[in-house]
């Protein structure tokens, strides 16, 4: 899918509805597009108006089904933010991108392979409906993340504002920080969450979680997402929160993450596996996007 550029403001008025589904993965809501069948161009200016919520119809990321880039993979899948940025990952956006290739007939595999920006993930439609995904090996080492640090450590010390704060720095195919907190209820998410995104030592922003633990295997968490904001539920930030839980020593290597949406199952078996994420994927409604008439430059 390639932006287009045109040196109008105003759409062709005859540019057919496109058809989308509006799914979400325990309240981190999308809407899927389907571009094996046609070609999609979007600019960033369409991503946004799509996702305002008043305007348009609303959802955290934008999710772009394309046909397999090579013989090896099932699908390519695309990833955009609700502020127009593309994504390397987005882990409830691989469950519900499996959903929506089997409900579309787009093939009846129950282990299907993806492209990624972040590489090649594999998603395994279960039994009940659920699917888990292999979201891949996590990355730790600050030019990983990317994160300025003058060397690797477990918890690294940030200056936000007139205070100090420990995180832990994960990428899952996207860059994650992690902050222990006693409560997440009380958590300075909508403070400090926007602060850390787009602090000058993560120079490709950086999504934010706020974990607290309830016992090895079970924790809470919220997530400051980069380009979006706080959503009920953020896939590769629960990956990233147990990630960072097990090299810190408080989690055990099966973890169930609650989020404001609902639980997540994460399993790590530890430095050199993949992380392994099994949770829900559930289709809202189907719609047709019709493109809106710009209003006449100013
Ligand atoms: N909601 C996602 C993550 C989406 C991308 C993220 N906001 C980023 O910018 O990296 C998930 O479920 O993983």
């Amino acid at each position: 899918m390639t932006a287009t550029h045109t040196t109008t403001s105003r759409r062709p008025p005859l540019h057919p509805p496109l058809p989308f589904t509006k799914m979400h993965g325990l309240g981190n809501d999308f809407m899927v597009l389907d571009a094996t069948r046609q070609p999609i161009a979007l600019r960033p200016e369409d991503i946004r108006a799509m996702a305002d919520r008043h305007f348009g119809v609303g959802f955290d990321q934008l999710l772009v089904v394309e046909p397999g880039p090579s013989a090896d993979v099932d699908f390519g899948y695309r990833i955009f933010n609700a502020d127009g940025s593309e994504v390397e990952q987005c882990g409830n956006g691989a469950r519900c991108f499996a959903r929506f290739v089997h409900d579309q007939r787009l093939t009846d595999k129950r282990r299907i392979r993806v492209q990624t920006c972040a590489g090649t993930i594999v998603l395994h439609v279960t039994d009940t409906g659920n699917v888990q995904v292999d979201m891949g090996m996590p990355r730790c080492s600050p030019q990983e993340i990317p994160f300025t640090a003058p060397a690797p450590a477990l918890l690294y010390p940030v200056a936000v504002g007139d205070k100090t704060v420990e995180l832990a720095v994960v990428n899952m195919g996207n860059p994650h920080a992690v902050l222990r907190v006693a409560d997440v209820d009380s958590a300075p998410v909508a403070t400090l969450g926007p602060l850390l995104e787009s602090h000058p030592r993560f120079p490709a922003r950086v999504n934010v979680g706020f974990m607290q633990v309830l016992a090895p295997d079970r924790i809470r968490l919220r997530v400051y997402e980069r380009g979006t904001g706080e959503t009920l539920a953020c896939g590769t930030g629960a990956c990233a929160a147990v990630v960072a839980g097990q090299r810190l020593g408080w989690l055990g290597r099966q973890v169930t993450v609650l989020l404001p949406g609902g639980p997540l199952q994460i399993d790590w078996q530890g430095e050199g596996h993949n992380v392994h994420m099994q949770g829900p994927a559930t289709r809202v409604y189907e719609g047709l996007w019709h493109w809106p008439e710009m209003p006449p430059a100013m």
